[in-house]
């Protein structure tokens, strides 16, 4: 089974908890992919920097400033920590952006109500499916950051659960593929504040009472979609884990 899991940015902005789970995922078996996103420090970073960060549906209205600091923060900065890091738990890792190896093309989100700017949408032939199983086969875990290309010198950004569920269907013709999105609740939650009221297993009829009903909001409803449509177009397992349960039980599988 290749496993591909995708950490956000809530994990990735708390040291105690990356270097953690980092040392579990290091010793997990087997071929595997790792995808990260790492908005949550973005947004912080452009404040810092004086640059509004504006979100419309999940996705970052990304402008040349914006490309700049987000390109070096995920290519650069954390996609090197993380490598680094898993080295030291002695994990093969090879980190990537979608223009390294020609890993993951992207093309710019159609201009409709709203320009997103440099965003990159991807699509069934987006992934270099031969250079990941090269990786994978000869053991060398690939680390995925939110950073595509156009193949013609463009960098764009680009969701990271939308890459972490490209690469999952794109292996899937040749793999049997886990994907797991790794956050910082411990699954789908009928109360968002209460772990004891986690949902163990979700369809999409269930999915879709409960997004009527608010159960489920925000970030949660793209991740959800996203899950679905893994699974319906040939994932074998997606689950909704905390990055301290990977290796247990407690998490969310959708069926
Ligand atoms: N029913 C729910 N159960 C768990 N989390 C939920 C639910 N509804 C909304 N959420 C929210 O979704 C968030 C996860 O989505 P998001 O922030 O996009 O994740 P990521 O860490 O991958 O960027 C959770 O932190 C939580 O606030
Ligand atoms: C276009 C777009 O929205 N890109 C995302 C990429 C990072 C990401 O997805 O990070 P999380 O998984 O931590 O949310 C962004 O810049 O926020």
């Amino acid at each position: 089974m290749l496993k591909i899991i995708k950490i956000g940015g809530g994990i990735i902005d708390n040291e105690i908890e990356l270097e953690q789970f980092l040392k579990t995922f290091s010793t997990i078996e087997g071929p595997k992919i790792l995808i990260h996103g790492g908005g949550k420090g973005a947004s912080k970073l452009l404040n810092q920097l004086g640059i509004e960060p504006k979100m419309v549906d999940g996705r970052r209205i990304t402008d040349k400033p914006t490309l700049d600091v987000v390109t070096g923060l995920y290519a650069g900065n954390i996609n090197k920590l993380i490598v680094s890091k898993l080295q030291q738990f002695g994990c093969n890792a090879l980190g990537l952006s979608g223009a390294d190896g020609n890993a993951i093309k992207g093309k710019k989100r159609p201009v409709k109500s709203i320009d997103y700017g440099f965003v990159g949408d991807l699509d069934n032939e987006s992934v270099n499916k031969d250079l990941f199983q090269l990786l994978i086969d000869n053991n060398i875990t690939p680390i995925v950051c939110a950073i595509t290309h156009d193949g013609n010198g463009q960098l764009f950004n680009t969701n990271a659960d939308t890459i972490a569920s490209t690469i999952a269907v794109a292996m899937s013709k040749q793999n049997d593929v886990e994907l797991n999105f790794v956050f910082d609740k411990i699954g789908v939650l009928r109360d968002v504040n209460n772990d004891e009221t986690l949902i163990p297993e979700i369809n999409e009829t269930l999915y879709l009472q409960l997004k009527e009903e608010g159960v489920i909001f925000e970030g949660m409803i793209p991740k959800l979609d996203n899950s679905f449509n893994v699974i319906n177009a040939g994932v074998k397992n997606v689950c909704l884990v905390h990055a301290r349960n990977i290796n247990s039980d407690i998490k969310t599988i959708l069926c």
